[in-house]
């Protein structure tokens, strides 16, 4: 069935010109991916050797040898198979075996040639051994510019190349990863590593091979590994390059100590805001982990995990870390969050809950929102609380907004659980603001101390520009006056017909984000019978958020995943993380309270580099003083596209023309969105204006007035046996009370 024939409702048109996004076959639910590499330069080397590239079916270039096969993977709409994991990762050629030869490195000038042309910029944040020579007194005030170039000279001096993963092959053959997780990945379909995959799993796995060929790393100690943070765009397989080397390390111990298979120790802790990333990320676990023995589990209310009692008052590794952040965190908490990030974890594990504690878990890979693990850590007999001291690796997933104000204390209580002074953790995210790197660098570094310990080096890498980039999909910012002209913007993007105002339609699925809990459910009720009935109707259109129960999220979860939900209404609950390889769109019903907002949610469209995606932004006139940093971030995007100065969403002149948004501002619409969405006229949704509502209610009135009137004078006329029968207004209005 074309799903866009029925949507039309008889208006014959072909939906490939017609479509936001383009034509079918360009579109993410076509599973058309040419590669999941986003960046291709072309760098010069010191030697003059360069690596040769051509150009990729959408645009973008190939290294020879890499494959570029179009892996059509994804049918969105196909019939689903039955569940289980085994049927969804279909069995495909093993790799050959190693050769027993000794792997060759690449030299550090090849190293630095990929890492550039892929721009992956890493840098070490802390833990270098030689102090740095102090620097030099201030002598006169420098330009703005000289100071940003001096500061772009130290980073670049500051930055090496280690070896880069070119194919996953590479894994099992160079850097001794078991063959069944190596094996385990190449069923999943990949191929070519992103950009993120290739800097990070090397370092990750084997630094000590990683950094032979590199130079500027002599003072680096990587004899425990090292602490990470990974800062690259959004569906850029962030996942597996922190489950990877999670599972790996797992199974490296289980093999040197001869470690009986059975046993389950929790040796990895993955944190994640939300409940549907939290889960994502148990499926994506247990994929990589089919016939390894590696446990990967959900935390749960009721779940019992293996962890130590140690006194209250004692003081475990964190508790020297964080106190003089309580008092700020505790005015975050009591802050009412603007959407329903963060409040997730009230609702994890209710369902279980009647059921009562169970004897202890096997787990060896845990993942968990913040609250549900900590509530297990710190519920205990009075004046004890638990530790997981052999936790070796603590992975924190989206790890900004965990280490953001709402969710900090939870973060770094969890992070100070984990007392092994071995501990090793890494940060991801698409968006790392300066303050959360700094807060980490502190902890990493106040922690050494306290274990008295060396600290491992800290260590930075980003793909592209840090905050800034969906870089792969189109972006369109449309401007309706009023809160009642934006629903009828959708509804354009919703039919398929093109329109002067909104361009064209989004093609389903897609996501709509809302403000507020409030705002979702009224926007759904609104669209709700939107959808013709021999389209699926209001099946095809649900709403999700974190007031509903976990059963129901679920459910539509897994409903839109299987193409039965076409429009998913939600909040920023969805805006991280989640990864729905189909979607084609996704549309900003109210703007994001911040640029990282608007990468996240944009980024839920164009995964693993799919072209075709579009992020629709509506604003208000309510918007203007907050929309800048959302239309900088678009400039951005479509710069790092390559896009031209007539190519562009966001012309120069409305960039100048918007005012800069204050950093008071930035801070209360982060916590609190658009104020005049949260209460009053403007927080309810509906397609009348409060001057149409006005109009409405005079009409009713006038109405009611007529029909007083003229029973009046019927009444009057039996009397009186005449007057005016059905003067002028009673013959205006009546044709309405219809
Ligand atoms: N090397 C690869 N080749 C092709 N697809 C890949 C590769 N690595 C990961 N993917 C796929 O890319 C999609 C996005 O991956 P993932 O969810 O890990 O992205 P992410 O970087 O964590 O995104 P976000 O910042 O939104 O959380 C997933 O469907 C994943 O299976």
């Amino acid at each position: 069935m074309d799903i866009l024939k029925v949507l039309s409702r008889g208006i014959k048109k072909s939906q490939k010109s017609t479509t936001a996004t383009g034509g079918g076959a360009q579109l993410p639910s076509a599973g058309t991916r040419a590669n999941p590499q986003l960046y291709h330069d072309d760098v010069g080397s010191t030697h003059g050797k360069k690596r040769k590239r051509r150009r990729g079916p959408q645009g973008d270039d190939v290294a020879e040898g890499e494959d570029d096969e179009d892996a059509s993977d994804v049918d969105y709409f196909a019939p689903k198979p039955a569940p289980g994991i085994e049927n969804k990762t279909p069995v495909v050629e093993t790799q050959p075996e190693a050769p027993k030869k000794k792997a060759k490195l690449l030299d550090e000038d090849e190293c630095r040639q990929i890492f550039r042309s892929h721009r992956l910029k890493l840098t070490v944040l802390s833990g270098r051994q030689v102090t740095e020579a102090p620097k030099p007194a201030k002598k006169a005030k420098k330009s703005k510019d000289k100071e940003e170039e001096k500061a772009s000279a130290k980073d670049e001096k500051r930055q090496f190349y280690p070896q880069p993963l070119n194919l996953f092959g590479e894994l099992k053959h160079v850097y001794g990863v078991s063959p069944q997780l190596s094996e385990n990945l190449i069923r999943q379909g990949f191929r070519a590593p992103t950009e993120i995959q290739m800097g990070c799993l090397p370092l990750l796995l084997r630094p000590e091979m990683a950094l032979k060929k590199a130079k500027n790393v002599e003072d680096i100690n990587v004899d425990k590994g090292i602490d990470f943070l990974g800062v690259a765009p959004t569906g850029s397989g962030k996942t597996i390059s922190f489950l990877i080397p999670a599972i790996d390390s797992i199974l490296r111990r289980r093999s040197e100590e001869g470690a009986d298979p059975e046993e389950h120790i929790v040796s990895a802790v993955v944190v994640a805001p939300t409940r549907e990333l939290a889960s994502q990320i148990v499926n994506e676990g247990r994929k990589l982990a089919i016939g390894t023995g590696v446990r990967v589990v959900l935390m749960k209310k009721t779940l019992r995990l293996a962890a130590e009692d140690v006194k209250e008052d004692a003081k475990t590794d964190g508790d020297v870390l964080d106190e003089e952040e309580d008092s700020e965190d505790e005015v975050a908490e009591a802050a009412e969050p603007s959407g329903d990030e963060g409040s997730d974890a009230e609702h994890a594990g209710k369902e279980d809950a009647a059921a009562g504690p169970k004897p202890l878990a096997k787990v060896d890979i845990l993942v968990t929102t913040p609250k549900i693990l900590l509530n297990f850590l710190l519920e205990s007999k009075s004046g004890v609380k638990k530790v997981l001291p052999n936790v070796k690796f603590l992975i924190f997933d989206e790890a900004d907004v965990l280490l953001d104000s709402i969710m900090r204390k939870q973060t770094l209580a969890i992070w100070r659980a984990c007392s092994n002074p071995d501990l090793r953790l890494t940060c991801w995210s698409a968006t790392m603001g300066s303050n959360i790197e700094a807060l980490v660098v502190k902890h990493v570094e106040k922690r050494a101390a306290y274990h008295k310990v060396t600290p491992k080096p800290l260590v930075r890498l980003v793909v592209g520009l840090k905050d800034t980039a969906v870089p792969n999909i189109t972006h369109k910012l449309i401007y309706t006056a009023t809160e009642p002209g934006k629903l009828l913007a959708l509804r354009q993007l919703l039919h398929p017909v093109s329109s002067a105002d909104t361009g064209p339609p989004l093609r389903p699925p897609f996501l709509v984000f809302t403000q507020t809990i409030e705002r979702a459910q009224a926007l759904h009720d609104e669209l709700k019978y939107d959808i013709p009935l021999e389209a699926g109707g209001s099946t095809r259109i649900a709403v999700l958020h974190s007031s509903l129960p976990d059963k129901q999220r679920t459910q539509i979860m897994m409903r839109f995943r299987q193409g039965e939900v076409w429009v998913l209404i939600t909040t920023d609950v969805l805006s991280r993380g989640v990864d729905f390889v189909g979607v084609n769109g996704i549309v900003n019903y109210d703007v994001p309270n911040s640029a990282a907002a608007y990468v996240h949610r944009s980024g839920r469209t164009g995964r693993a580099g799919r072209t075709g995606g579009v992020a629709v932004t509506f604003y208000t006139k309510d918007d203007i003083p907050f929309v800048k940093s959302i239309a900088n971030v678009i400039a951005l995007s479509e710069k790092q596209a390559g896009k031209g100065a007539g190519d562009t969403t966001v012309q120069k002149w409305l960039l100048d023309a918007l005012p800069n948004v204050k950093k008071e501002d930035r801070k209360k619409l982060k916590v609190r969105g658009v104020e005049s969405r949260r209460t009053g006229g403007k927080a309810a949704i509906s397609t009348k204006s409060t001057w149409e509502k006005k109009r409405d209610n005079n009409r009713v009135a006038a109405i009611d007035a007529s029909k007083r009137r003229k029973k009046m004078e019927t009444s009057g006329s039996k009397e009186e046996g005449g007057g005016r029968g059905g003067g002028e207004d009673g013959g205006e209005w009546g044709g309405l009370d219809d």
